[in-house]
């Protein structure tokens, strides 16, 4: 792609960022080096990660599902890795699609490396996306500036740890500057880490993400959280507003119901997150200028 030129949108989901490339001909060869020039906030566009808008017809092996959900959410991480579900990511793609005309506002499928996903939104207004099941798998611990924290071991499609701050700990006083250490073994591909602090009637978090550093939001995240919340409370389901840097979403969770009938394992059915989610600019993306002969291949903030 480096001769030509290819147009772009910018959109966020609570301040969490992206650049989207339309790629209606599934053409685009997107590469690690070029995604990490993309998300340079000073020598790129600037963005917590990167998503290609391609035809499910046109990704190899998915062919079978493009007449259920016709589009792809190729989703990157701005240190060019690939995950396999973005939240407010999945919400801004739904605003383009509806946005480019390429879907019309209410329910519609698309899919993600986590499997089919189901927005709905009005023409403007707040986007839903149905995420999917949540598991609760365990515990494990971060280790931050000297302190570890012991947290909960959720899968959101994508893997988080949910850290509660200790009373007396400020939120805002952690610095997440430089990746928490997690235990490999039970992230052996890394893992997005929440901190969490509860104690004043509101759930507010921050956010370690994988692949990106700290971000202003992370709408698996915000899931993630809420699920330990109902959890701890011992709920099978319910609704969690979580308040995050770049504003605040609504999570609604929904019982997980075992197979035969038998009892579920811990966690919950689906789960739904709704929010904001604006697209603020379009523009022409040149890559060759953007490709810098310098990149080591480092991450924006690099895993643990
Ligand atoms: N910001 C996203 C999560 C993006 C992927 C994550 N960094 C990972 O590597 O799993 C969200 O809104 O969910």
């Amino acid at each position: 792609m480096d001769s030509a030129r290819y147009p772009f949108v910018k959109g966020h989901g609570t301040e969490n960022d992206f650049v989207l490339l339309p790629d209606p001909d599934g053409t685009l060869d997107l590469d690690p080096v070029l995604v990490r020039a993309i998300c340079d906030r000073r020598a790129g566009i600037g963005a917590d990660g990167v998503i290609r808008v391609v035809p499910t017809a046109a990704v190899p092996g998915h062919q079978d599902v493009a007449g259920s959900a016709p589009w792809f959410m190729d989703y990157r991480n701005a240190d060019g890795s690939l995950a396999q579900m973005c939240g407010n990511g999945a919400r801004v793609f739904a605003r383009f699609l509806v946005d480019a005309g390429w879907q019309q506002p209410g329910r519609f499928a698309f899919l993600t490396r986590a499997g089919i996903r189901t927005a709905d939104l009005a023409a403007d207004g707040d986007v839903s996306v149905e995420m999917g099941p949540v598991r609760i798998v365990g515990v494990s611990t971060a280790e931050l500036a000297g302190r570890t924290f012991t947290g909960t071991v959720a899968d959101v499609g994508n893997p988080h740890l949910v850290c509660r701050v200790a009373p007396g700990l400020r939120l805002e006083g952690l610095d997440l500057s430089a990746a928490p250490g997690h235990d490999p073994i039970v992230f052996p591909d890394g893992v997005n880490v929440e901190f969490v602090d509860d104690s004043a009637g509101e759930v507010r978090m921050r956010v370690f993400e994988r692949g990106v550093g700290e971000t202003r939001s992370c709408g698996t995240g915000t899931v993630a959280v809420a699920a330990e919340q109902l959890h701890r409370a011992g709920r099978t389901s319910g609704r969690v507003l979580v308040r995050v840097p770049g504003g605040a979403v609504t999570v609604t969770l929904e019982a997980a119901v075992g197979s035969d009938g038998g009892t579920p394992e811990a966690g919950f059915g689906g789960a739904v997150l709704t929010g904001p989610a604006v697209l603020v600019a379009s523009g022409e993306l040149r890559p060759a200028a953007l490709r810098s002969p310098a990149d080591t291949g480092a991450a924006a903030g690099s895993r643990a």
